[in-house]
């Protein structure tokens, strides 16, 4: 028994050594890292608990929540992987929850159900995610946001809004995760263009609803003979994907399980940025130059202060140009929609 429970050890040990040296480390040489995730014990917050508890990269993990934390917390720290996990439930405990990290992802909030735009959440979410700025502000002003919270077009104009007020706003570290966007396009693709899915790359540019999603399938790699008529119908699909799965759960919320694992993708590429690992590249929407829209979603370098550089948009189809001036009215009055909101 003894000597199964070493090998277990040695196995879990090996696998984990493995996975920093994959990730461009010495095994002696990946520094500590705290990740806090607000809004932990809900439908992405519980998956996205466990597989950060799975990275390698992060040494303190924080689990906050209005509620039910402890279970969620306790649950998770069992699993023998590096990272120390606490559970924090309740205003009191936020401080203790956010001090020292050096992330923050935040999927709190509520879901979307049949019949929903992403802005109908705005009402609840808004103040929400403003709560939780405030005290990111005060308790973490140089850790890196993820937000996840919709409608993150919105959400993301209130965080910087909130941090401008509180004097710690740096564009470089406020992120809008738009990474299943970008996993939903390469799923999407590699099907129609049968390809390999693991070898697939598609930018998606814009923003995270609707039509401002905009999938640049003119950039997708491989390249393979899809139609123009089949570009439009990804292009529709990718836009869709949200209510695609709203629709499929009924009124049980919207996507949990993609988004945890994409929110770990994004995460996980936040603190190779930040652990200096070169050309981490990722589409995220950030404060921007690209178009003349305050914030918008384009690829961008990761670094050792956030953004390093966001990346421009390359070259466009025609129906792309297209679907690029189509969205900006909308972009621009959620952005605008959020940045009054954080100023009343
Ligand atoms: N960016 C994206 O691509 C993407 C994808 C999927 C979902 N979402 C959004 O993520 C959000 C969460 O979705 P879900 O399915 O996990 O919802 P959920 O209702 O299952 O979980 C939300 C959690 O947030 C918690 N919460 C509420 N107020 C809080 C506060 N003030 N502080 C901390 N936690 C708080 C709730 O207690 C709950 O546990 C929604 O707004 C959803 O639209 C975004
Ligand atoms: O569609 C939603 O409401 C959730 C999320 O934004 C998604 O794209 O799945």
């Amino acid at each position: 028994m003894n000597s199964m429970l070493r090998s277990a050890r040695t196995l879990a040990t090996t696998a984990s050594r493995s996975s920093i040296l994959r990730r461009g480390y010495s095994s002696e040489s990946v520094p500590d890292r705290k990740v806090a995730i607000l809004g932990a014990a809900g439908g992405i917050g519980q998956p996205l608990s466990l597989l950060m508890k799975l990275n390698p990269l992060v040494s303190n993990l924080a689990l906050y929540d209005i509620a039910n934390t402890p279970g969620v917390a306790a649950d998770v720290s069992h699993i023998n992987t590096r990272s120390e996990v606490t559970g924090y439930f309740g205003d009191d405990q936020l401080g203790k929850a956010l001090e020292g990290a050096d992330v923050v992802i935040i999927p709190a909030g509520v879901p979307r159900k049949p019949g929903m735009t992403r802005d109908d959440l705005f009402n609840i979410n808004a103040g929400i995610v403003k709560g939780l700025c405030e005290a990111i502000a005060k308790y973490c002003p140089h850790a890196l946001i993820n937000m996840i919270s919709n409608p993150v077009n919105s959400t993301v104009p209130i965080a910087a809004e909130v941090f401008k007020k509180a004097g710690t706003y740096d564009e470089k570290r406020l992120f809008g995760v738009t990474t299943l966007d970008v996993v939903r396009a390469k799923t999407f693709y590699a099907g129609k263009a049968r390809v390999p899915v693991a070898g697939v790359n598609v930018p998606v540019v814009g923003g995270h609803a609707g039509v401002t999603i905009l999938p640049l399938f003119s950039q997708a790699t491989p390249k393979a003979n899809v139609s123009e008529e089949e570009i439009v119908a990804l292009t529709k699909r990718t836009q869709d994907g949200g209510t695609e799965v709203v629709e499929a759960k009924a009124g049980k919320g919207s996507a949990t399980l993609s988004m945890a694992y994409a929110g770990a993708l994004f995460a996980d590429a936040c603190l190779k940025g930040l652990n200096g690992v070169p050309d981490v590249v990722e589409c995220t929407f950030v404060q921007s130059n690209v178009t003349d829209l305050p914030f918008f979603a384009s690829k961008v370098r990761l670094g050792k202060n956030g953004v390093d550089e966001v990346l421009g948009l390359g070259p466009l189809s025609d129906f792309e140009k297209e679907g690029l001036e189509k969205l900006k009215p909308e972009l621009l009055s959620s952005i605008e929609k959020g940045i009054k909101f954080a100023n009343k």
